[in-house]
């Protein structure tokens, strides 16, 4: 016979009681591999360990969980007991609601320490100075291309990558109203209203578009005025009382932002291979016929997929570009290490910006 509800309930606060028993003997083993940690001084934070876990609990899954809510679920147990192991603060364009503030928690769970800034420059000089272990930056959309401020920050910075995340990322047109008429101001990121502007187009031709420091910052703005509407996500909306006036108002229905995560080497150095990895660098070539295919060759040659390539001007004035590439692959293995030292050798500027591990 079926069992009642109640009787559902007892079973399910008798499994819960197993849980939580299991949780803290798995917390009380990650506050022993905290005190290792302090006293030979190794990073806290592992996100190929991290990777591991996942994939391996994901592989020995047999239902009726599902894969993906595996990964959310150990996400956050993982983010607190590395909590107990040592806190993490993580810095990344605020306020609160933005969809860096957002990247921050899916990467890091939400056992962190929240150090939101008012511009990326900000985030860099928080992970340098050590007011923060991690920065979180958005390095490129699937709509608009490079986010160039984050790259050219990342050719001069000491700080490396050390993980990634892609999130899709959903616009809503949020106001103290739940309709679109009396818009005159509508405020965003520049991103953000290059990423709505045929919406704009067609639905507000006559509001003026106000360029903000972040998503988030002009949902706080558009609280404040009944005649303003702010582009951000629900959270933001959420955070700031405000009313969605037109959902998903991105111009790309599969709208994708990638984030990186940052730190100085000295708070973790690059993570080890996890099997699924990505090595990214900044070069430069001399300006000359030929040097672009030339410097792709090693790649060819030692069977290393390059997975991004993109160019920014090297402000010489010569026309001399930086390439920012996306290798597969981590340099401790044999063929990704043979490319990556001849092409040092033919490239005029060379600079590992990071290896970790791909995002799922
Ligand atoms: O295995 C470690 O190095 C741990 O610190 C434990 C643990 C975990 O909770 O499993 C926590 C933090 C690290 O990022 C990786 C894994």
């Amino acid at each position: 016979m079926a069992k009642t509800l109640s009787e559902l309930r007892v079973l399910i606060d008798s499994v819960d009681q197993e849980l939580l028993t299991a949780l803290n003997r798995r917390a009380a083993l990650a506050n022993e591999v905290g005190e290792l940690k302090r006293h030979d001084g190794s990073p806290v934070f592992r996100p190929e360990r991290e990777a591991q876990v996942i994939h391996g609990l994901q592989s020995a899954n047999q239902g009726p969980l599902k894969d993906s809510s595996l990964a959310l679920i150990w996400r956050e147990i993982m983010s607190a007991c590395r909590a107990l192991e040592a806190p993490q603060r993580v810095a990344y364009l605020g306020p609160k609601g933005t969809y860096s503030e957002e990247a921050a928690l899916r990467f890091f769970g939400s056992s962190i320490q929240h150090v939101p800034c008012t511009n990326f420059d900000e985030v860099f000089h928080a992970a340098t100075s050590g007011a923060a272990e991690f920065g979180v930056i958005p390095v490129e959309n699937s709509t608009e291309g490079v986010v160039t401020r984050s790259l050219d920050l990342l050719l001069n910075s000491p700080l490396h990558i050390v993980g990634e995340i892609s999130l899709l990322v959903r616009h809503h047109l949020l106001r103290t109203q739940a309709s679109l008429e009396g818009i005159e101001v509508v405020l965003a990121h520049p991103q953000a209203l290059a990423q709505c502007q045929h919406w704009l187009t067609t639905h507000l031709p006559h509001a003026e578009r106000r360029a903000v420091s972040s998503n988030a910052e002009g949902a706080r703005l558009a609280a404040g005025n009944p005649a303003w509407a702010g582009i951000a996500s629900e959270r933001a909306g959420a955070e700031f009382g405000l009313h969605i006036a037109a959902q998903a108002i991105q111009d790309e229905a599969f709208n994708r932002t990638r984030f990186v995560m940052v730190c100085l080497p000295a708070v973790m150095p690059a993570p080890e291979a996890s099997g699924k990895d990505c090595t990214s660098l900044v070069v430069s070539v001399p300006n000359r016929p030929g040097a672009v295919h030339d410097m792709l060759v090693p790649l060819k040659q030692h069977g290393v997929s390059m997975t991004r390539f993109e160019s920014r001007p090297a402000r010489s004035g010569q026309w001399e570009y930086f390439f920012y590439i996306d290798l597969q692959g981590h340099p401790s293995e044999p063929h990704v290490a043979a490319a990556l030292q001849d092409l040092r050798g033919i490239c005029a500027f060379y600079k590992v910006l990071g290896t970790y591990p791909l995002a799922d």
